[in-house]
Protein backbone atom coordinates (compact mmCIF):
# COMPACT_ATOMS: atom_id res chain seq x y z
CA UNK A 1 0.00 0.00 0.00
CA UNK A 2 1.17 3.53 -1.31
CA UNK A 3 0.94 5.42 2.12
CA UNK A 4 0.90 9.53 2.19
CA UNK A 5 4.59 9.21 3.38
CA UNK A 6 6.11 7.21 0.88
CA UNK A 7 4.12 10.08 -2.08
CA UNK A 8 5.70 12.28 -0.34
CA UNK A 9 8.80 11.06 -0.28
CA UNK A 10 8.46 10.39 -3.95
CA UNK A 11 8.45 13.54 -5.19
CA UNK A 12 11.25 14.91 -3.06
CA UNK A 13 13.62 12.59 -4.80
CA UNK A 14 12.82 14.95 -7.82
CA UNK A 15 12.82 17.98 -6.32
CA UNK A 16 16.23 17.64 -4.71
CA UNK A 17 17.27 16.44 -8.20
CA UNK A 18 15.82 19.65 -9.54
CA UNK A 19 17.71 21.54 -6.73
CA UNK A 20 20.70 19.98 -7.46
CA UNK A 21 20.90 20.70 -10.91
CA UNK A 22 19.86 24.51 -10.34
CA UNK A 23 22.06 24.87 -7.68
CA UNK A 24 24.85 23.41 -7.34
CA UNK A 25 26.21 21.93 -3.77
CA UNK A 26 29.38 24.28 -4.24
CA UNK A 27 26.84 27.30 -4.12
CA UNK A 28 25.38 26.48 -1.09
CA UNK A 29 28.27 25.58 0.85
CA UNK A 30 30.29 29.41 -0.63
CA UNK A 31 27.10 31.24 1.00
CA UNK A 32 27.56 28.86 4.29
CA UNK A 33 30.92 31.28 4.97
CA UNK A 34 29.07 33.92 5.18
CA UNK A 35 26.00 32.64 7.42
CA UNK A 36 25.88 33.58 10.75
CA UNK A 37 26.29 30.95 14.21
CA UNK A 38 23.49 28.41 14.21
CA UNK A 39 21.75 29.75 17.59
CA UNK A 40 21.02 27.13 19.83
CA UNK A 41 18.02 25.13 19.69
CA UNK A 42 17.99 22.20 21.90
CA UNK A 43 19.67 24.75 24.21
CA UNK A 44 16.55 27.08 24.12
CA UNK A 45 13.99 24.16 25.02
CA UNK A 46 16.86 23.71 28.04
CA UNK A 47 16.74 26.78 29.51
CA UNK A 48 12.51 27.30 29.61
CA UNK A 49 12.44 23.01 30.33
CA UNK A 50 14.92 24.25 33.66
CA UNK A 51 12.25 26.15 35.16
CA UNK A 52 9.68 23.50 34.82
CA UNK A 53 8.27 25.74 32.18
CA UNK A 54 6.92 23.96 29.04
CA UNK A 55 9.35 24.54 26.44
CA UNK A 56 7.49 25.29 23.59
CA UNK A 57 8.02 24.77 19.37
CA UNK A 58 5.49 26.82 17.68
CA UNK A 59 5.02 26.22 13.95
CA UNK A 60 3.92 27.49 11.12
CA UNK A 61 2.26 25.69 8.29
CA UNK A 62 -0.34 26.79 5.69
CA UNK A 63 -2.05 23.78 4.95
CA UNK A 64 -1.61 19.91 5.98
CA UNK A 65 -2.15 16.47 4.26
CA UNK A 66 -4.48 15.71 7.83
CA UNK A 67 -5.73 19.16 8.43
CA UNK A 68 -6.02 20.66 4.40
CA UNK A 69 -5.97 24.20 4.45
CA UNK A 70 -5.45 25.60 8.01
CA UNK A 71 -5.22 29.56 7.56
CA UNK A 72 -5.24 30.84 3.84
CA UNK A 73 -4.25 33.97 3.51
CA UNK A 74 -2.24 34.01 6.83
CA UNK A 75 0.82 36.00 6.97
CA UNK A 76 4.10 33.31 8.68
CA UNK A 77 6.08 36.59 9.61
CA UNK A 78 3.20 38.50 12.00
CA UNK A 79 2.24 35.14 13.37
CA UNK A 80 6.01 34.13 14.06
CA UNK A 81 5.94 37.28 16.38
CA UNK A 82 2.74 36.57 17.62
CA UNK A 83 4.53 33.36 19.00
CA UNK A 84 7.49 35.54 19.77
CA UNK A 85 5.65 37.93 21.80
CA UNK A 86 3.94 34.93 23.55
CA UNK A 87 7.23 33.02 24.63
CA UNK A 88 7.75 30.21 22.47
CA UNK A 89 11.35 28.85 22.96
CA UNK A 90 11.97 27.90 19.26
CA UNK A 91 9.94 27.90 15.85
CA UNK A 92 9.24 25.41 13.32
CA UNK A 93 8.43 26.15 9.84
CA UNK A 94 7.43 23.49 7.35
CA UNK A 95 9.38 24.30 3.90
CA UNK A 96 7.37 21.73 2.28
CA UNK A 97 5.63 23.31 -0.73
CA UNK A 98 3.35 20.48 -2.42
CA UNK A 99 1.81 18.84 0.94
CA UNK A 100 1.94 21.98 3.34
CA UNK A 101 2.45 25.15 1.26
CA UNK A 102 5.70 26.89 2.69
CA UNK A 103 8.56 27.09 0.78
CA UNK A 104 11.98 29.00 2.42
CA UNK A 105 11.23 32.03 1.42
CA UNK A 106 8.90 31.64 4.32
CA UNK A 107 12.06 30.88 6.36
CA UNK A 108 14.07 33.54 5.30
CA UNK A 109 11.24 36.23 5.71
CA UNK A 110 10.81 34.89 9.46
CA UNK A 111 14.48 34.61 10.24
CA UNK A 112 15.00 38.03 9.13
CA UNK A 113 12.58 39.25 11.46
CA UNK A 114 12.72 37.17 14.39
CA UNK A 115 15.28 36.08 17.02
CA UNK A 116 14.45 32.81 18.15
CA UNK A 117 16.11 29.10 17.02
CA UNK A 118 14.51 28.07 13.85
CA UNK A 119 13.62 24.63 13.00
CA UNK A 120 13.78 23.96 9.23
CA UNK A 121 10.93 21.40 8.64
CA UNK A 122 11.09 19.51 5.60
CA UNK A 123 11.64 15.67 4.61
CA UNK A 124 15.51 15.30 4.43
CA UNK A 125 16.58 12.47 2.27
CA UNK A 126 19.88 14.28 0.79
CA UNK A 127 22.69 15.73 3.01
CA UNK A 128 22.25 18.57 -0.45
CA UNK A 129 18.75 19.57 1.79
CA UNK A 130 20.92 19.79 5.31
CA UNK A 131 23.43 22.20 3.65
CA UNK A 132 20.36 24.10 2.10
CA UNK A 133 19.26 24.66 5.63
CA UNK A 134 22.00 25.85 6.92
CA UNK A 135 22.61 28.12 4.03
CA UNK A 136 18.90 29.60 5.02
CA UNK A 137 20.20 30.09 8.51
CA UNK A 138 18.42 26.94 10.13
CA UNK A 139 19.41 26.12 13.35
CA UNK A 140 17.44 22.71 13.74
CA UNK A 141 16.73 20.21 10.99
CA UNK A 142 14.15 17.24 11.34
CA UNK A 143 15.57 13.80 10.65
CA UNK A 144 12.02 11.21 9.97
CA UNK A 145 13.10 7.66 11.03
CA UNK A 146 9.90 6.42 9.60
CA UNK A 147 11.23 7.22 5.45
CA UNK A 148 15.11 6.83 6.21
CA UNK A 149 17.04 3.57 6.46
CA UNK A 150 19.88 3.59 9.16
CA UNK A 151 22.47 4.77 6.74
CA UNK A 152 20.50 7.60 5.77
CA UNK A 153 19.47 8.68 9.36
CA UNK A 154 22.99 8.57 10.20
CA UNK A 155 24.47 10.99 7.50
CA UNK A 156 22.11 13.40 7.58
CA UNK A 157 22.31 13.97 11.10
CA UNK A 158 26.50 13.66 11.25
CA UNK A 159 26.30 16.26 8.11
CA UNK A 160 23.98 18.58 10.14
CA UNK A 161 25.99 18.27 13.42
CA UNK A 162 29.34 18.88 12.16
CA UNK A 163 27.16 22.42 10.39
CA UNK A 164 26.79 22.69 14.11
CA UNK A 165 23.12 22.77 13.95
CA UNK A 166 20.78 20.12 16.17
CA UNK A 167 18.89 17.25 14.82
CA UNK A 168 15.25 16.87 15.93
CA UNK A 169 15.37 12.86 15.08
CA UNK A 170 11.57 12.10 14.86
CA UNK A 171 9.86 8.42 15.81
CA UNK A 172 6.34 7.45 15.71
CA UNK A 173 6.72 3.48 17.60
CA UNK A 174 9.36 1.39 19.51
CA UNK A 175 11.48 0.29 16.74
CA UNK A 176 12.01 3.82 15.02
CA UNK A 177 12.94 4.82 19.16
CA UNK A 178 15.70 2.33 19.58
CA UNK A 179 16.96 3.55 16.07
CA UNK A 180 16.67 6.77 17.08
CA UNK A 181 18.64 6.51 20.17
CA UNK A 182 22.14 4.65 18.69
CA UNK A 183 22.56 8.60 16.77
CA UNK A 184 24.42 11.13 17.85
CA UNK A 185 21.67 13.43 19.14
CA UNK A 186 20.26 13.90 22.20
CA UNK A 187 16.57 15.63 20.97
CA UNK A 188 14.16 12.59 20.02
CA UNK A 189 10.82 13.21 19.05
CA UNK A 190 7.92 11.27 19.62
CA UNK A 191 4.91 11.83 16.79
CA UNK A 192 1.77 11.46 18.23
CA UNK A 193 0.59 11.60 14.65
CA UNK A 194 1.05 8.15 11.89
CA UNK A 195 2.90 10.00 8.86
CA UNK A 196 1.68 6.71 7.22
CA UNK A 197 -1.88 6.50 8.05
CA UNK A 198 -2.42 10.09 9.31
CA UNK A 199 -4.40 9.28 12.64
CA UNK A 200 -2.99 11.45 15.93
CA UNK A 201 -3.11 9.70 19.09
CA UNK A 202 -1.39 11.14 22.15
CA UNK A 203 -1.02 7.90 23.94
CA UNK A 204 2.04 7.59 21.89
CA UNK A 205 3.86 9.76 23.97
CA UNK A 206 2.42 8.50 26.91
CA UNK A 207 3.68 5.01 25.54
CA UNK A 208 7.20 5.87 24.18
CA UNK A 209 8.21 8.96 26.13
CA UNK A 210 9.19 6.53 29.15
CA UNK A 211 11.32 4.55 26.91
CA UNK A 212 13.31 7.41 26.72
CA UNK A 213 16.70 7.19 28.74
CA UNK A 214 18.33 10.35 31.26
CA UNK A 215 21.10 11.99 28.33
CA UNK A 216 18.44 12.20 25.71
CA UNK A 217 15.12 14.55 25.78
CA UNK A 218 11.75 14.07 24.63
CA UNK A 219 10.29 16.32 22.20
CA UNK A 220 6.08 15.41 21.95
CA UNK A 221 4.74 16.28 18.48
CA UNK A 222 1.44 16.85 16.86
CA UNK A 223 -2.19 16.71 18.26
CA UNK A 224 -1.58 18.95 21.47
CA UNK A 225 -4.49 21.04 20.80
CA UNK A 226 -4.99 22.93 24.35
CA UNK A 227 -4.06 23.13 27.91
CA UNK A 228 -4.90 20.01 28.72
CA UNK A 229 -3.38 18.03 26.11
CA UNK A 230 -0.17 19.90 27.77
CA UNK A 231 -1.06 18.48 31.16
CA UNK A 232 -1.87 15.32 29.99
CA UNK A 233 1.43 14.74 28.54
CA UNK A 234 3.72 16.44 31.26
CA UNK A 235 2.40 14.12 33.72
CA UNK A 236 4.85 11.56 31.50
CA UNK A 237 7.21 13.74 31.70
CA UNK A 238 7.32 15.61 28.59
CA UNK A 239 8.41 19.49 28.78
CA UNK A 240 9.15 19.81 25.42
CA UNK A 241 5.77 20.39 22.78
CA UNK A 242 5.92 21.15 19.21
CA UNK A 243 2.38 22.83 18.69
CA UNK A 244 1.23 23.65 14.97
CA UNK A 245 -2.60 23.19 13.74
CA UNK A 246 -4.21 24.69 17.02
CA UNK A 247 -2.27 27.93 17.40
CA UNK A 248 -2.35 28.40 13.48
CA UNK A 249 -5.74 28.10 13.55
CA UNK A 250 -6.65 30.91 15.94
CA UNK A 251 -7.92 34.14 14.57
CA UNK A 252 -7.03 36.11 17.88
CA UNK A 253 -5.65 35.39 20.93
CA UNK A 254 -2.80 33.57 19.67
CA UNK A 255 0.17 35.14 22.05
CA UNK A 256 -1.79 34.42 24.86
CA UNK A 257 -2.38 31.08 24.42
CA UNK A 258 0.93 30.53 24.14
CA UNK A 259 2.04 32.09 27.15
CA UNK A 260 -0.80 29.85 29.19
CA UNK A 261 0.57 26.73 27.49
CA UNK A 262 3.94 27.69 28.35
CA UNK A 263 2.98 27.96 32.16
CA UNK A 264 0.07 25.12 32.44
CA UNK A 265 0.98 23.01 35.29
CA UNK A 266 3.86 24.85 36.83
CA UNK A 267 1.40 26.44 39.39
O1 LIG B 1 -0.14 20.58 13.84
P1 LIG B 1 0.15 19.73 15.01
O2 LIG B 1 -0.77 18.56 15.17
O3 LIG B 1 0.25 20.53 16.27
O4 LIG B 1 1.62 19.08 14.75
C1 LIG B 1 2.79 19.84 14.62
C2 LIG B 1 3.94 18.98 14.11
O5 LIG B 1 4.23 18.02 15.11
C3 LIG B 1 3.60 18.30 12.79
O6 LIG B 1 3.40 19.29 11.84
C4 LIG B 1 4.66 17.34 12.30
C5 LIG B 1 5.40 16.50 13.05
N1 LIG B 1 6.24 15.78 12.30
C6 LIG B 1 6.10 16.13 11.02
C7 LIG B 1 6.77 15.71 9.89
C8 LIG B 1 6.46 16.29 8.69
C9 LIG B 1 5.47 17.26 8.60
C10 LIG B 1 4.78 17.69 9.72
C11 LIG B 1 5.10 17.15 10.95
Amino acid sequence: MTTALDRIIEYKVDEVATLKRERPLADLEARLKTARQPRGFAKALDLVAARDENALICELKRKSPSAGDILPGADPVAIAQEYEHGGAACLSVLTDGPSFGGSLDDFQAIRSVVSLPMLRKDFMIDPYQVVESRAYGADCVLVIMACLSDAQAEELTGTALELGMDVLLETHDEEELERALKLPSPLIGVNNRDLKRMVTDLSTTERLGPLIPEGKVLVAESGVSSIESIDRLRKTGARRFLIGESLMKMEEGRAQLVTKMRVTGTD
